[in-house]
């Protein structure tokens, strides 16, 4: 698990930069960066393995939090409802684009935190409740994803990395748990 050490935090210039797109065919080089992203999410949602190991649970990563300044980021999201399906979402986005979203906001109850970020940032992170992502697949086929509240949160959460954001650039300086009329707050 070299990957938890490598973790990029913020004051680092990598995650202030607009990620480069990915070149396709994808190299045996991005190819393992997206194994390894997701493996990084598996293992860290692993309670015996991450307090082993020292990981951080994730249930996203982008490619600058390890360092790298290119569009992709993978995103593993529990189902926590105890039907068989394991994931809600289990994907790797390479040069995804948010092509449309809602007007109707969604924030997490709890705020919002982030691997890069090791201090505590209070306050709601507001974020389109439904949006629709065109991304590439490991083929470099363009793909269509639409999601709504918790696994969208995840995903503006990434892209926003892939862009230089960090999820405390979005929380309102005055009145942190401000929630916009109309908009869902997810717990
Ligand atoms: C919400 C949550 N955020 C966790 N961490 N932060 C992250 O994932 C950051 C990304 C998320 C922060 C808010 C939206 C996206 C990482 N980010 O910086 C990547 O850019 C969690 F770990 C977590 N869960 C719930 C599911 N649980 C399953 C069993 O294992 C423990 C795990 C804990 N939920
Ligand atoms: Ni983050």
């Amino acid at each position: 698990m070299y990957m938890m050490k490598n973790i990029t935090r913020d004051g680092n210039p990598v995650l202030r930069k607009q990620a480069a797109p990915v070149k396709f065919p994808l190299s045996d080089t991005d190819k393992q960066l997206a194994h390894d992203m997701m493996e990084y999410l598996i293992n860290s949602q692993n309670p015996e393995f991450a307090q082993k190991h020292h990981l951080r649970a994730g249930v996203g990563l982008a490619a600058p939090q390890v360092g790298i300044s290119k569009q992709m980021a993978s995103v593993l999201v529990p189902n926590d409802q105890d039907d068989d399906q394991d994931y809600l979402l289990k994907i790797t986005l390479i040069n995804p684009v948010i092509i449309s979203n809602s007007v109707q906001n969604a924030q997490l109850a709890e705020g919002e935190g982030c691997l890069s970020v090791d201090k505590d940032v209070p306050g709601y992170v507001p974020r389109s409740a439904r949006i629709t992502i065109r991304y590439q697949d490991f083929d470099g086929k363009e793909q269509t994803l639409r999601v709504k509240n918790y696994p969208a949160i995840v995903c503006q959460h990434e892209i926003d990395h892939l862009r230089g954001h960090l999820f405390y650039d979005r929380i309102n300086k005055n009145e942190p748990f401000k929630a916009e009329s109309g908009s869902t707050i997810i717990s």
